[in-house]
Order: C-alpha cells, then structure tokens, then sequence
C-alpha cells in the first residue's frame, strides 16, 4: 500500500478497522495480534473445549461474557431426551448442561423455551450487538456480523483459550467490501442474492477477508435477510461478514431481553452510530454487484458456489479448462446424478427441508408458508424453525397449520436437516429441496443430494415435487 492509501485508510476507518483496533490488547511487529473478545458462543459442539478445561484444571474467566445453547444435536420431535436419536445424541444434552453449570454459564438448555441455533438465538435475544468482537465454535458465527460486529468461528481449542483468558490471537483479515446494486427481482430473496454473490466470487474467493456488505440493495434489507447474508459469507471462504449498523439495525435491537436499556441504552446507540464506514474508506478488495435480471437460485453441485438461475442449465464440464476444476464438477456431477445441459427447472425432489441458521426466522417461515398455504405438498419433508421464540411466532399467525395442512412436519427448533448429527436424516440417494448453507457431499445424510434455494422456492418443490420458478407461481 502506498503513504498516501495508508494515510487514507487512517483517517477514512471502514466498521472493520473501528471494531478491530479497539480491540487489540497487544501487537507484535508482525504476525497475530491479541483481541479482546465481547461475547464467546457456544454450542453443544463445546463438550471437546471443556474437557479441556477440566483437565488442565483452568477456570472461565469472564462467565458473564459466554453464553451457550445446544442446537447441533438436539431432538426436534420433542423437547425431552427420550426423543433423542440414539444415547449418544441424549448423552450430548446431558453434558452439554453439565458443562454450564460448571462454568457457570448463562445457558439456553433443551427445555428453555428460548432455546435454538445459536445462530438464530442470540441476534434474537439481543446478545450479538453492534461494535462487538464475537466468537463461537461455529464456522456460521459469520451471521453476527449482521449486527455490525466482527464475528467469526473459532476452534475448539481456541475456544479454550477465550475461555480461559477472554482474548484470543487473530491475523488480522484484509478487507473486501462488496456492493450490491440494481433492481431486485421478482420473488428474489436475500438468499438468491448471496448465492449469487458466492455463485460470482468462488468459495474461496474471499480467503483471508473480512467482508463488509454494502450498497442500496443490501441497506434496503430488514435485519433477518441481513442474518442470512452474512450467514453464508464464510461459504466463500470468508473470515466474517458483517454490515454497518443503521436504523433498521437499531430498530431491531431496541428491546430485546439482552439488550442495554434507557440511559445506557442512549449512550450504546451513541457509540453504535459511530460505527458505520466513513464515506470513502479504503478497502483492500472492491467488489460491485449488479443484481438486475437476477433470478431465483438453486444450486446444482456439491459446494455452495454453485448457484445457477432457476431457469439455467447445469453447467458443462468438458467447457471448463482448468482441469481441477474440470474434474470437481464431473464428481458433483456424479454425486448429484445430473447430466450437463439439463435444465433446473423440473428435476424432481424427494424431500424438502425448510430451516437452518441460514433461513429459519420468521420471515422465512412467512414465505414459505405464502406458497404453501391451501397447497399440499407432494413429497415429504421438516419445517424447522430456528428458536422457540420463532416457533411461537408462527404459531400465533397460523404457520405451524398451514404447514402441517400441507404435509409438511412442523419441529421444535434446532439445526436438524441441516447436518444431520441429531439423526434427522434423508435417505441414501435422495434428493433434498434444502434452505441450508451447504450441500456438501452427504451433508445432509449419507449418500444425500442437497439443492441450496431459498425458503419459498423450497415450498414450491415441495407443492410441484420439482425444482420450479416461483416467478410463475402464485
Ligand atoms: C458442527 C459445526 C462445528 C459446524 C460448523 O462449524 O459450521 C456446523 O455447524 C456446520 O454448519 O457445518
Ligand atoms: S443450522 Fe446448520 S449451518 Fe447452522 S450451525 Fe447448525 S449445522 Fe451449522
């Protein structure tokens, strides 16, 4: 970088740079720096970080600081461990409670009706808010960023560490803003815009980055699409992703069980309004998006970087030169028993699965349940919402009705159908409509073929039994 780009970067901070030098505790000449964390998540995952712990007889020095829902290994038929796949997933439940009470951690266990994906829990609770370094044993921990706040995923052994000394040591990311611009579509959602974004820039294209999403497309956004957007920022290989706070973030936030209230409530929003990008900051990567013309998206692969349009073929293979990637997308191929030049449109689906960190708020189930009510669905499938506050939500409009009037199974909270570690499994084989994050190769069960789309594109497949362009539904 010149004198001159670094002296504008000095005097022009982007919400990266603010939250992130506030935060250093020390720095060396070169390498990680020693960052100061605000909130540390955990999951049911954590079992392996406390073993840890106990073993090397450390204690958790800021109790106060963590906060812990189980998600990844919960049951979702019912909020009791005799609904647990097998004893292994009821020992997790047990543990996990046993670990908070050791630690003396605020904890969201099974039975609280709070209870959720950590993800969706604490933006909902008021937990992640703007200006904070956040951290969680969770590559999804990127959906934080939403808040305005720097959150990314951490190890197990990392988290350790945070535990034991409430800072860790982080290489400071470089910076990628990416704007997004034009005319948003017919029935596109925030989830066809971020699969688009990753479609463009690759999964692993922002690799050592921090992303700020900006421009009029993604300001224009209420909080949950924002969650949804940073949620898959790492499915492009991103340290985080965030966006700057403004009023709709504050609108948000205000009231919620966690967050400050009256006079420090006023000086929180103070500071929170400081936060935003100056105008002109420099970012090390400048990526603009024109989302005119774009559709709704579904990918046809096996890694997240491969949404298409609805309306689109499945790419050809033997067109690509680079033969690495030649040959990643033959197995995809393979794996997703799809042939090159056949349309999206009409490739019939098995199963559906409407939930995840990445689409199961409210304004999802909304959407969903849009397409989906006076409709039956004709092939089976879960719908999971991301909290119980969301289940509850829906329940006082009507959703849980409309969806199990079409057929569909309606779940207590939790991850589910998203990685399957809870035993909510597809069959070998079959072939998921899926509102995830990732589709990765028997991700979503052994031998399972995950499409990545939106919540209402879901429920059409579900209503047709095929991948179908919602634009031409009602
Ligand atoms: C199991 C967990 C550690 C994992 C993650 O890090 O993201 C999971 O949540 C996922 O989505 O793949
Ligand atoms: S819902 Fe899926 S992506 Fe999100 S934390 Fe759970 S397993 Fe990971």
């Amino acid at each position: 970088m010149s004198q001159q780009a670094t002296r504008e970067r000095i005097q022009k901070r982007s919400l990266f740079d603010k939250i992130w030098d506030r935060h250093v505790v020390a720095r060396r000449s070169t390498g990680p720096q020693l960052i100061y964390v605000d909130r540390h998540f955990l999951h049911d995952g954590s079992f392996h970080a406390f073993r840890q712990m106990r073993d090397r007889g450390l204690t958790i020095r800021r109790p106060d600081r963590v906060f812990a829902v189980p998600d990844h290994y919960v049951p979702t038929l019912g909020r009791t461990l005799e609904y647990a796949a097998n004893a292994e997933t009821a020992n997790m439940m047990v543990r996990f409670d046993e670990n908070m009470r050791w630690g003396g951690i605020s904890h969201f266990p099974l039975q609280d009706t709070r209870q959720g994906i950590v993800h969706v829990v604490c933006p909902e609770q008021g937990l992640s808010l703007p200006g904070m370094i956040i951290v969680c044993t969770d590559s999804h921990t990127s959906t934080h960023g939403a808040m305005g706040a720097i959150a990314f995923g951490i190890g197990q052994s990392e988290s350790v560490l945070v535990l034991s000394s409430q800072t860790i040591w982080q290489n400071k990311p470089h910076t990628m803003r990416i704007h997004v611009d034009g005319i948003r579509g017919q029935r596109v959602s925030a989830k066809d815009i971020v699969l688009a974004v990753i479609a463009q820039i690759g999964a692993d294209g922002a690799v050592g980055y921090a992303i700020e999403f900006d421009g009029p497309v993604i300001r224009a956004m209420e909080m949950e699409e924002r969650l949804t957007v940073c949620n898959m920022a790492i499915e492009a290989g991103a340290r985080c992703g965030m966006i700057s706070p403004d009023d709709i973030t504050f609108q948000y936030l205000h009231g919620r069980p966690y967050a400050p209230t009256g006079a420090e409530w006023d000086e929180a929003l103070r500071e929170w309004q400081g936060l935003p990008s100056d105008p002109g900051a420099v970012f090390d990567r400048d990526i603009k998006i024109d989302i005119t013309n774009g559709a709704p998206m579904v990918t046809w692969g096996t890694s997240p970087d491969t949404g298409i349009a609805i309306d689109a073929v499945i790419p050809d293979p033997a067109l690509e030169r680079d033969e690495s990637v030649r040959s990643a997308m033959e197995a995809a191929l393979v794996y997703m028993d799809l042939k090159p030049g056949t349309p999206m449109l009409g490739v019939p689906i098995d199963r559906v699965f409407i939930g995840s960190c990445t689409n199961s708020r409210l304004s999802d189930l909304r959407e969903a349940a849009k397409m989906l009510r006076g409709r039956r669905a004709c092939v089976p499938g879960l719908v999971v919402p991301g909290s119980g506050e969301v289940k509850r939500a829906a329940e006082r409009e009507g959703l849980d009705r409309v969806f199990k009037e079409a057929g569909l199974e309606w779940r207590e909270a939790g991850c589910s159908m998203c990685v399957a570690m809870n035993g909510d499994a597809g069959r070998p084989g079959e072939r998921i409509a899926s509102t995830t994050n990732r589709n990765f190769v028997g991700r979503q069960g052994s031998g399972v073929r995950t499409h990545l789309m939106s919540p209402v594109m879901a429920a059409a497949a579900a209503v047709t039994g095929k991948l179908c362009d919602v634009r031409h539904m009602r």
